[in-house]
């Protein structure tokens, strides 16, 4: 068994989707047989509400023990919806991964049902033991369950954060890509989105950027672990009664630990350069810029009475939920743009004639106008929505259309899949930006979480918390790319071989790196 344990915790470190679980799973389960076959009951699998309720939502033929979990692929906002569509259970679908019982929302009427309609009772995030060891608690903002807690810190981060300046980060971009131009080279696009996103993040949180003291890397790295970690695809979650061997907790828990530890180091610094710098200013009595976002919490601390690991895990959060989004998105929305170059040069006019003679930066006061600007980034957030499944908690149980809905339920809402409805979205999977623009069919559709057809920042009171400073940053910065470069592939390589696969996380990117050469328009 020890041999086994070992082998096994070695496999789930690489293990990050459903399926894969299952060629360690198997095996496990030959050796858990007995246990499961007296403890494992239908009972043990449902939630709260009686099990033999027959007006729960539908559910499609489940195995024994695994349920549903086969069915789950290595991209499982794709698999959920092939899945939805295949049993016609376009809005609600009740799904049972391993032990866990799971609620996935398909269908915007649905998504509005869950969202706006029973807000109060979706408004809690699921348990995870990830998100405990890797959040504090959890005690971000992400993940902490609906309550005063939760209300504070996001009040703290809606009211302080995100006095930024841009420039900067702007200009150490554009620095960049002009060495890469005069060079004739290639720019690995997903590690300067990456990186400018990242200086943005930093600057409004610490007031500087990590590039000159070689974080950035780091950084990065943490975000995508994280990412990945707390995808809420977990075989913890699946099969709580394993964790009591041992096997299986102990490696998730061990990656969980190992990350959190760096992040602590991280952040444990980062706030003891401030604690430091602000006790020098204040005995200087000089009056430096003190509105980064450290030094408010720091400053706000006891009026919220807030422990250092709080402070810790909300200061995580910004970094984790505005740099993986922010630059996949951009990653998402260049790979598309350069798959169909009428639409870039359509991009690149509107933002060339909006723009003042001789600038060599677009400022956002230059965006207000740029409206095919706004709906280039509109068309890839449908498609590409960074977060595609959101997860939400009932703590209560309601009635959604004739289906009960119990208390105690996961819920996923599906929004890459409302994002290509057919029944909503005309040439559902087609890039046509044109849609969001003029007489176009999605006109009038915003990303403001009144539009159940169009969910990239959720709805209700757990929308994003950052919608504001993640499509500033988005958007300024792709208006500074097209404006005075055009983009090329590298030599031997054609627009059309740009892959638009994903790896699936929290938040999903584009597999491959996006290589372009930047030519300087004269
Ligand atoms: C374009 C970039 C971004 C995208 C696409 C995005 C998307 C999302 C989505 C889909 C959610 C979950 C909503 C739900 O569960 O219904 C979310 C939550 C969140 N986002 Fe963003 N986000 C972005 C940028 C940012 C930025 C820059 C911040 C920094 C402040 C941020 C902070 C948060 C927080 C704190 C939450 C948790 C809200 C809660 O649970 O109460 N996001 N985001």
């Amino acid at each position: 068994m020890s041999a086994m344990a070992s082998l096994a915790q070695q496999f789930m470190l690489e293990l990050r989707t459903p399926r894969s679980w299952l060629v360690l799973l198997v095996p496990l389960f030959l050796l858990l047989v007995c246990y499961s076959l007296s403890t494992f009951s239908a009972k043990r699998g449902r939630p709260r509400q009686q099990a033999s309720d027959n007006h729960l939502p539908p559910s499609p033929p489940a195995l024994p023990v695994l349920g549903h979990l086969h069915l789950v692929g290595s991209l499982p906002h794709v698999s959920l919806r092939n899945l939805a569509r295949k049993h016609g259970y376009g809005d609600l679908m009740l799904l049972r991964l391993g032990a866990m019982p799971l609620l996935v929302v398909s269908s915007p009427r649905a998504a509005e049902a869950v969202l706006r309609t029973h807000d109060l009772v979706f408004a809690s995030r699921p348990r995870s033991l990830v998100a405990e060891i890797v959040l504090y608690g959890p005690s971000d903002i992400g993940f902490t369950p609906y309550g005063e807690y939760w209300r504070q810190a996001r009040k703290l981060v809606t009211t302080h954060m995100l006095i930024v300046k841009r420039v900067q980060s702007l200009r150490l971009a554009r620095e960049e890509i002009g060495e890469a131009a005069a060079a004739g080279a290639a720019v690995d696009m997903s590690d300067l989105l990456g990186s400018y996103i990242n200086d943005l993040a930093c600057r409004a949180v610490m007031g500087k950027s990590f590039r000159s003291q070689g974080r950035n890397k780091l950084l990065r790295e943490l975000i995508e672990d994280t990412s990945q970690l707390l995808g809420g695809f977990n075989v913890e979650e699946f099969f709580p009664f394993l964790a009591r061997f041992g096997v299986l907790s102990k490696a998730v828990r061990a990656k969980s630990e190992r990350v959190r530890r760096r992040w602590d180091e991280l952040l444990d610094s980062l706030i003891e350069d401030h604690e430091r710098k602000y006790v020098a200013v204040a005995a200087s009595d000089s009056s430096e810029d003190d509105d980064d976002f450290i030094h408010v919490v720091l400053s706000v601390r006891q009026e919220y009475g807030l422990t250092s690991e709080q402070m810790k895990a909300i200061l995580l959060d910004i970094f984790f939920a505005g740099i993986g989004t922010a630059s996949s998105v951009l990653d998402f929305t260049m790979a598309e743009l350069m798959r169909r170059p009428h639409l870039m040069e359509k991009l690149q006019a509107e933002v060339n004639s909006s723009v003042p003679e001789g600038l060599q930066l677009v400022s956002e006061a230059d965006l207000t106008d740029m409206t095919y600007l706004s709906a280039v980034i509109k068309e890839s957030l449908r498609l590409h929505p960074v977060v595609p499944l959101l997860p939400h908690f009932s703590v209560a149980s309601c009635s959604i259309d004739g289906h009960t809905v119990p208390a105690g339920l996961r819920v996923l809402v599906n929004s890459w899949a409302i994002g290509r409805d057919a029944r909503y979205w005309e040439d559902a999977e087609e890039f046509i930006p044109e849609r969001f623009i003029g007489d176009g069919g999605a006109a009038h559709v915003n990303f403001k979480g009144s539009d159940f057809q169009f969910l990239p920042f959720g709805s209700g009171r757990r929308m994003c918390a950052g919608v504001n400073f993640g499509i500033a940053s988005v958007e300024l910065m792709l208006a500074n790319l097209v404006h005075r470069f055009d983009w090329e592939v590298p030599e031997g390589k054609k627009r059309g071989d740009i892959d638009m696969s994903e790896v699936f996380g929290l938040v999903v990117n584009r597999k491959h790196k996006l290589l372009l050469v930047p030519k300087l328009r004269v």
